[in-house]
């Protein structure tokens, strides 16, 4: 049974200046428990607006048709209140590095024992689970006593991720997450969330732009054009045998990602 079922879903925005720009076309996907999809699309193709209508979370000038179905609970029709007690607690999600959520005046580990007391651990609790969770992210538990500032940038990444991870969501969406790192940090925080994903049984939708760090991964692909899904399929097979120009297009690009043909 998919964790994440999205048929004909048609994202509309209502720009500033009046035109409708049609951000999401007529997307359908499915995703099981424990499964992996990445979405990879050049910028303005319609991938985060696809990743904030799976939580509900598509802004006031946006409308929407289709079905967008999450662990169960219908996200475009169903009330606020199971929307409420999806996020975080079912689905977390990871934002850029360059938008990360934490207060730059205290302690990492204070708040992270902040956030899971108010998800109702017990505060004793919490501090354990803290801990536990900046070990499952790599991070030494000095760390705890640092502000934001005086962590690399990948460490803050790391933060962020305990943050999504703090309630044991059964589900993880991670938009653009390695954006604004050096490259060797990116290629670690990928590592760490395909790890994190396969330790914890995680349904992973990794959003990104750099398709050859979406190689890494197993599962799906979609590739969004224009609002559209122009190609969606298992990535090894994508990878080698793209049917979209556009794809083919993108492979071309990577430095040393030679297509394999098919033997004649
Ligand atoms: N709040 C908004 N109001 C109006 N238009 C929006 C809004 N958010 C997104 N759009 C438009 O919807 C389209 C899809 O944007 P979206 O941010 O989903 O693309 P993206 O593929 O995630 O791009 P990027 O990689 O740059 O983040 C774009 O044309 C964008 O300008």
């Amino acid at each position: 049974m998919p964790v994440i079922e999205v048929e004909r879903l048609n994202v509309w925005m209502q720009a500033g200046d009046g035109r409708i720009i049609h951000a999401v076309k007529n997307a359908n996907l499915s995703l099981g428990n424990g499964g992996q999809l990445a979405i990879i699309g050049e910028s303005g193709s319609g991938k985060s607006t696809l990743l904030m209508a799976l939580l509900g979370l598509l802004p006031p000038n946006a409308s929407v048709s289709g079905r967008v179905v999450v662990n169960g609970v219908d996200v475009l029709e169903g009330p606020e209140a199971a929307l409420a007690g999806l996020r975080w607690r079912e689905v977390a999600m990871v934002f850029q590095a360059s938008s990360n959520p934490l207060s730059p005046v205290h302690m990492i580990g204070q708040q992270l024992t902040r956030l899971l007391v108010f998800h109702g651990f017990d505060p004793k609790r919490a501090k354990a689970r803290m801990r536990e969770l900046l070990d499952m992210v790599r991070l030494p538990t000095a760390c705890e006593q640092l502000y934001p500032h005086q962590l690399s940038g990948g460490m803050r990444q790391r933060v962020v991720i305990a943050f999504a991870l703090a309630c044991r969501p059964k589900i993880l969406l991670a938009d653009e997450p390695t954006t604004a790192l050096d490259p060797i940090v990116q290629a670690e925080i990928i590592e760490l969330i395909l790890a994190l994903r396969q330790s914890l049984d995680l349904a992973l939708v990794l959003v990104s732009h750099d398709l050859a760090l979406v190689g890494r991964m197993q599962g799906d692909l979609a590739v969004m054009l224009a609002g559209e899904i122009v190609e969606y399929g298992p990535v090894n097979q994508l990878m080698t045998k793209p049917t979209h120009e556009h794809l083919r297009t993108l492979l071309a690009a990577l430095p040393d990602f030679g297509l394999v043909e098919e033997p004649a």
